[in-house]
């Protein structure tokens, strides 16, 4: 089943060590047909340099296994309600990314302070409300997903314009119309957090671009009525900045 879907969420996963984004069995890419309404993620706690195409785990939109012999990924929920939330998405990518990591240990948005940024994220990527202690012993995976959707939509913030958050204390979550094009948004946001904190300690400031430079570098690559967003969105989180 979803052969063609297995082969593409496994190279997604394999590229993972190779851009330097997870470190021993952490992290996790899935990617979904809509149509069929299932997706394919890693199982838990396999290493990358074992895993093969017919290892990952076929999951329906309830969270359910409906095919594999291994464990999903331990985060299936969290990707479970965000592929029931954000519609338009087609991959999830999750990683323990270090400089990533260190926004969420922090529970800091990763802030729009360059173009590299501007050009993936259209705004501050936010780093989505810490659980509860009652949401934590409920369901951590599953209340993690239902946290960035309601940062999202409390924030007014469009997920296709900016594609990740990070998860308090935990690290972050990418997406995109494909499993490649989430590693790709979860790469730039490593990279742009690293940027943006050795850019804070400098100045000691974490100030962000002006909005015609943010809008001329995303709608370059997006175009002006963007896939992502719509040419007057802007991010709750950047309008505050302005
Ligand atoms: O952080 C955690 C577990 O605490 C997970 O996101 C990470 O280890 C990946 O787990 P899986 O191997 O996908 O189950």
């Amino acid at each position: 089943m979803l052969e063609e879907l297995k082969q593409e969420v496994y190279e997604a996963n394999m590229s993972l060590p190779k851009l330097g984004l997870v470190t021993f069995t952490w992290g996790n890419v899935s990617g979904i047909d809509r149509e069929k309404g299932l997706f394919v993620i890693k199982p838990s706690g396999v290493d990358y340099d074992e895993l093969k195409p017919s290892d990952l785990v076929v999951v329906n939109l309830k969270g359910e296994v409906v095919e594999g012999d291994m464990n999903p990924s331990s985060d299936t929920p969290t990707h479970t309600y965000l592929y029931n939330h954000f519609p338009k998405i087609g991959g999830i990518v999750h990683t323990h990314s270090p400089w990533a990591v260190s926004f969420a240990a922090a529970k800091l948005d990763v802030p729009a302070m360059n173009t590299t940024h501007a050009d993936t994220f259209y705004g501050d990527v936010p780093a989505a409300d810490a659980l509860t202690k009652e949401e934590i012993e409920e369901d951590y995976e599953g209340n993690t997903g239902k946290t960035i959707v309601k940062t999202f939509e409390e924030r007014g913030i469009d997920y296709e314009a900016i594609p990740a958050a990070l998860v308090s204390q935990h690290g972050p979550f990418a997406w995109g119309p494909t499993p490649a094009k989430a590693v790709y948004n979860s790469k730039v946001l490593e990279v742009v957090a690293e940027e943006d904190y050795h850019a804070m300690q400098m100045t000691m400031d974490n100030s962000r671009l002006p909005q015609y430079l943010l809008d001329k570098h995303y709608y370059r690559k997006h175009g002006a009525n963007a896939y992502y967003g719509q040419n007057n969105a802007k991010s709750q989180s950047h309008a505050k900045h302005e």
